[in-house]
């Protein structure tokens, strides 16, 4: 059997007398475009930050490629790409500048730099936007200018956290084609927390339903409405796994971006 590209067991975390994330098993397989869904505070982001080894992994276990985060933090980093929720662009720069300064960050090595930047910003169609500054970019362009800064080292497994929040129908699908396409070309495996039902639906392979703090249902999209009932939607079985309804933002540019993922994190 191939290593999964991320496998939990037990995962745990607390913050303070909040228990963020509360005994979690997971395997992501290799090359899956893997959807992680909950309502605001489900205890995503706390998952992934420590699948990143952005947070200490305490209880429980996390691997990446047969990796363990906490034994092999640094070796892990170099296979993953991540786009946080914050806004991670640099306005006052220009989208080449922005992805150049996470390839050295990266440690792409000097001599491919130029090279790796400009495939990265092709592989999200900005290349010709490429010397403006990203204060001027839409929403849209921003999300995918914060792709091209993941995508810079070639990583093996791109982590998004709801990497369409805030963007209008059509920079949302714009965002997922370039993330189809690249996964098409390299086969990274994709792990991407959303909101919206119809994206989980429609892009990814397989998701796990989190609600406070645990797993409450895995399976692709197509199965898990199948368990629930003839007709069902991937809403009513969220739905029924936590009874809750989310917000929705739509709003363009940098500020926007920033607005909407500020409010989804005071919603939380
Ligand atoms: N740094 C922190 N300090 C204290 N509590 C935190 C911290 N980060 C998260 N929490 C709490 O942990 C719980 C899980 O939060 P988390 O951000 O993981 O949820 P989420 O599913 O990613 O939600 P969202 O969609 O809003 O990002 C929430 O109750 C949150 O308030």
């Amino acid at each position: 059997m191939t290593t999964p590209a991320v496998r939990c067991a037990g995962l745990r975390h607390a913050f303070g007398d909040t228990v963020a994330v509360d005994g979690v098993d997971l395997e992501i397989p290799a090359g899956q475009v893997f959807g992680l869904l909950g309502p605001n505070g489900a205890g995503k982001t706390t998952t992934i930050r420590m699948i990143t080894t952005l947070l200490p992994v305490r209880t429980g276990t996390v691997e990446v490629f047969g990796l363990d985060v906490t034994r092999r933090k640094m070796a892990v980093r170099r296979l993953i790409g991540y786009v946080p929720q914050q806004l991670s662009a640099d306005g006052s720069l220009s989208g080449r500048e922005n992805v150049s300064l996470f390839a050295r960050l990266f440690d792409v090595p000097r001599r491919e730099r130029a090279e790796q930047v400009r495939i990265a910003l092709g592989a999200v169609g900005l290349l010709d936007d490429a010397d403006r500054t990203a204060a001027t970019y839409s929403g849209g362009m921003i999300r995918r200018l914060e792709l091209a800064q993941a995508l810079v080292s070639s990583p093996r497994l791109l982590i998004l956290d709801e990497p369409t929040i805030g963007l209008d129908p059509v920079a949302r699908s714009g965002v997922w084609e370039r993330i189809g396409q690249v996964r098409a070309e390299t086969g990274m495996t994709v792990l991407v927390t959303t909101h919206y039902m119809e994206e989980a639906e429609q892009y990814c392979e397989q998701v796990a339903l989190m609600h406070r703090g645990r797993v409450r249902a895995l399976g692709s999209p197509a199965d898990l409405r199948a368990q629930l009932g003839p007709g069902s939607t991937l809403d009513d079985v969220f739905r029924a796994v936590t009874g809750d309804a989310f917000d929705d933002t739509d709003k363009g540019g940098m500020r926007g971006v920033r607005a909407a993922r500020r409010t989804a994190r005071r919603l939380g």
